[in-house]
């Protein structure tokens, strides 16, 4: 056995469990896995596309693959549902809770103690009903080191795969690199001499911030550079071999030293993505935007949170004439009032405690002849509204603690998801800032008014998961498009990629669907959308109480799959016993 399985069974001994006892068996209640997914969104996103690609693999192998939280709770699986059947009942599935502490020792608690990968051949699991198993785990961490949770492979132990070690390692891996691309502004691909063992199979990738500090690496690069040059900046010797693989900097906030500006590279922009819809309120909108990207007038984007209203800023950016040049959006109400001016303008070196000491351009100046997108400007404070309405009749910003004005050239677009008038009227907003801004508005309709929802959810769910044909089930286009959807575009998205995530069939039916106030929905009540649940809910309870708790028996009285019944039960928190009762 080796040191970590001894010190695991130790921990289970000190801990009073019993081998030949049954594991501690709760399945935690449905609306807690609710939470539960909702506070992994990002590892269900990004896990999302690895596990679609894994599942084919695993189909008649006798193999599931799992995703934990990193508290050892399941959160998705795939596989095979002959398999699946056999983990069941070992509670290998979702909403079991695979800490130590609950199973003794097995590659999902053990993997997040010790945090680092194993596997667990039979008789290494602690509780004797685990001992048919052998499980494969390796901890996902994000690229700052935080544990996220653990992949794990299981099959019988007979079954076992001389590869499935290797397999969640790279998966672990890949999900990593996955985080740094989707939240370092910039990512570099470094190279060196490796102090330490190298590793094979991953380019050393680092993460910089806007103020060029590492956010994160990849294990290689932490191989490479050592775990301590987090919020560091890059050392020039690994600089200059560095290759930039990403770089949002023209997109939000090119944050390079006054005298580094110019050296910075131009950076093409990601090619625009296709605004779906064709709703004739949203049509409407996109007409006007098209047109107003032609001209130089100021543009105003109204809509609620999630409509799509930076979308459209930059449709109107890279679809005008200033495509070449960069969109810097800045987030109005993101920015302290004591900082707007020292963002918007810029400012010398030196010129308040916390400075750089080269000074930093202003984000009107980094947008140069591009374009500035405002966002939330309805949340400026007035002094930042005094402040911005002199730029745009001035046409020129003076940086903090300078005296010389440099010349505006950036076209601007606000957005706010407030009603300016109202805003005005309550003296929370200027007025002749208002009429500056103002020149063409574009308002955009929220999705409840929205007549193309469907259209939109398949558009997404084919950005999703491009490699499976997922479809809605009519119930499903039902809930989607009876709810009121106060978040919007921005909600359906998330919606949807939960119910990706929690299918692993060709559809999207309700139980996948979750909305956070579906009571709220206009036509929800009226169309008995709960009731459809509970009625399928019921209809499951009758079948397994019919069948004496036999799984299979049940899905044929029911006319459905094994392996959606038992998806089902899971989300329902339905036990295959008879008389059994909502958890
Ligand atoms: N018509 C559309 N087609 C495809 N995706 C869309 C569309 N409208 C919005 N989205 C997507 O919805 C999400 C929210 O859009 P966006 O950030 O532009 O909204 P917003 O109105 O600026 O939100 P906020 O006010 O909260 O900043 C984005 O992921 C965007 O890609």
């Amino acid at each position: 056995m080796s040191t970590i399985v001894q010190q695991s069974w130790k921990r289970c001994q000190e801990s009073n469990l019993i081998a030949t006892q049954k594991a501690n068996d709760q399945i935690i209640s449905t609306s807690r896995i609710k939470e539960i997914i909702q506070e992994n969104h990002p590892l269900i996103r990004e896990s999302l596309p690895l596990f679609n690609k894994l599942s084919p693999f695993l189909l008649s192998t006798e193999h599931i693959a799992l995703l934990s939280d990193r508290n050892g709770n399941i959160i998705h699986t795939v596989g095979d549902p002959v398999f699946a059947d056999h983990a069941q009942k070992v509670q290998l599935q979702i909403g079991a809770n695979w800490q130590e502490s609950n199973k003794g020792t097995n590659a999902i608690g053990t993997a997040l103690i010790s945090q680092q990968p194993i596997q667990i051949h039979g008789e290494q699991h602690y509780f004797r009903e685990n001992q048919f198993l052998t499980c494969s785990s390796a901890p996902i961490f994000s690229p700052a080191g935080e544990l996220l949770g653990v992949i794990d492979i299981s099959t019988r132990k007979e079954y076992t795969h001389p590869f499935a070690l290797t397999i969640v390692c790279m998966i672990a891996e890949a999900l990593q690199n996955r985080f740094l691309f989707a939240d370092a502004e910039r990512v570099m691909a470094v190279s060196g001499t490796y102090s330490g063992k190298r590793s094979q199979q991953w380019l050393p990738l680092v993460g910089l911030d806007r103020d060029e500090r590492i956010v994160g690496l990849n294990r290689s690069a932490k191989q490479l550079l050592g775990a301590d040059v987090l919020g560091k900046e890059l050392d020039p010797q690994h600089e200059g071999h560095a290759r930039t693989l990403k770089d949002d900097r023209r997109k939000m906030w090119p944050s390079a030293p006054l005298r580094a500006r110019a050296q910075t590279p131009p950076v093409p922009l990601k090619p625009f993505p296709r605004l779906a819809g064709s709703c004739p309120l949203f049509l409407q909108a996109k007409i006007l935007a098209q047109k107003a990207a032609q001209v130089d007038f100021p543009v105003m984007i109204l809509g609620e949170s999630g409509t799509g209203k930076e979308l459209f800023a930059q449709m109107i950016h890279q679809t005008g004439p200033r495509a070449q040049e960069p969109f810097v959006a800045v987030n109005c109400s993101s920015i302290s009032e004591n900082l707007i001016e020292s963002e918007l303008f810029g400012y010398e070196g030196g010129s308040f405690t916390g400075a750089h000491r080269e000074g930093r351009i202003g984000k009107f100046e980094a947008a140069r002849k591009g374009t500035i997108f405002l966002d939330e400007i309805g949340d400026m404070s007035l002094r930042a509204q005094a402040a911005l309405l002199r730029v745009l009749q001035e046409k020129v910003v003076t940086p903090v603690g300078s005296n010389q004005s440099r010349p505006v050239h950036a076209r601007v677009v606000a957005a706010t998801h407030r009603n300016l008038p109202d805003e005005i009227k309550a003296g929370r907003f200027r007025a002749d800032l208002y009429y500056r801004l103002k020149g063409v508005l574009v308002e955009l309709p929220p999705l409840r008014k929205r007549s193309d929802i469907l259209e939109l959810a398949e558009n997404q769910i084919k950005q999703i998961a491009p490699e499976r044909s997922i479809s809605l089930t009519r119930e499903a286009k039902a809930m989607l498009t009876s709810y009121s959807w106060p978040g919007n575009v921005r909600e359906l998205q998330g919606v949807l990629i939960q119910a990706a995530f929690l299918t692993d069939e060709d559809e999207i039916d309700c139980e996948h669907i979750q909305l956070e106030n579906l009571e709220e929905g206009p036509a929800s009540s009226e169309i008995g959308m709960m009731s459809l649940r509970e009625t399928e809910c019921q209809a499951i309870k009758k079948a397994l109480n019919a069948s004496g708790g036999n799984v299979t028996q049940a899905a044929k009285l029911l006319q459905i799959g094994r392996n959606t019944l038992y998806r089902k039960m899971a989300d329902y928190r339905i036990l295959p016993q008879v008389n059994q009762e909502e958890l």
